[in-house]
């Protein structure tokens, strides 16, 4: 999906909301656990009733990868069930040397190999520009790279300011935003920001003017919906809101999805508010 589809599915939609399937299958509705494939009935529940609200969905890879290959295969047909209006991330983390970075890529982009064919992943940037140019070298795929996250242990590296040798103040994870640049246009690149670092949000706006970025962290972790929007939607949205858990666990009855769907809806209303102020 390029870049002017993803804002136009924005405006169409009114909504910035990426659906987060972190399915874990201990949380799994009682009464959906004869079927055969637990976790892709569920997703497929979650993904009927939030697709009219959501422009976006976030599978994170880890929850299927601890299911083993019966994990892998609720994955792919997940991915296979999500509507293709709908940007995909495989929230994977990945980054390593290069030819390893290369199969990365592969088993997300290219669907000759695992099957599995994401717009985009998520990358750690720690090992530099060989470990992330080898998941860019996908036309028309994107690397949402890890810029500053929303957990409390960002502030163990990515606020550490660089040492003297530099003769730069600035905090790692600022960085990471300006060096990434150099590395592929807004057409490629998209960075995350925690929901829960607001303060930091609109220098990172000015870092990176025209980045989608990704931003969880609303929800369970507590982030500001009102304060993220204002800080950094743009003229082309510019924003992709991921909650997970609340949406995902409204509730743990036959009433799930419907829940489910009342979540999602609540989030795009609020967003749909937001986006008419920006136009
Ligand atoms: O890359 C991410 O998606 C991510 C980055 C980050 O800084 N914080 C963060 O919570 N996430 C992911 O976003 C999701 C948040 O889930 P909830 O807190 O349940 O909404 C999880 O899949 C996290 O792995």
């Amino acid at each position: 999906m390029t870049y002017s589809e993803l804002s136009d599915q924005i405006f169409q939609k009114q909504s910035y909301l990426c659906v987060g399937l972190d399915t874990d299958p201990r949380k799994l509705p009682p009464h959906l656990l004869t079927e055969k494939d637990p976790v892709f009935a569920f997703n497929k529940a979650i993904i009927d009733a939030t697709a009219d609200f959501a422009v976006a969905y976030k599978p994170n890879i880890a929850f299927y990868e601890a299911q083993g290959p019966r994990g892998w295969e609720s994955l792919q047909k997940t991915l296979d069930y999500i509507p293709a209006s709908c940007f995909t991330i495989a929230d994977a983390k990945r980054g390593d040397i290069g030819n390893t970075s290369d199969l990365y890529a592969r088993t997300f982009f290219d669907p000759t190999a695992a099957g599995l064919d994401f717009d985009s992943v998520t990358v750690a940037p720690y090992m530099g520009h060989d470990s992330v140019t080898p998941f860019l070298a996908y036309k028309g795929k994107w690397v949402i790279l890890l810029a500053l996250t929303s957990n409390a242990g960002s502030t163990d590296f990515q606020y550490q300011t660089l040492s003297s040798r530099t003769a730069s103040q600035k905090p790692l994870f600022e960085k990471v935003i300006e060096t990434a640049q150099g590395w592929a246009g807004p057409d490629q690149l998209m960075f995350v920001v925690g929901a829960t670092q607001t303060s930091e949000l609109e220098r990172i706006r000015q870092l990176a003017p025209d980045n989608f970025l990704l931003v969880p962290g609303v929800g369970a972790q507590g982030g500001s919906l009102a304060d993220v929007s204002r800080l950094g939607l743009t003229k082309a949205g510019g924003l992709l809101v991921n909650a997970s858990r609340s949406i995902l666990y409204a509730s743990n009855g036959p009433d799930f999805a419907d829940r489910a769907r009342d979540e999602a809806q609540r989030l795009q209303l609020e967003m749909a508010g937001y986006l008419t102020q920006i136009q």
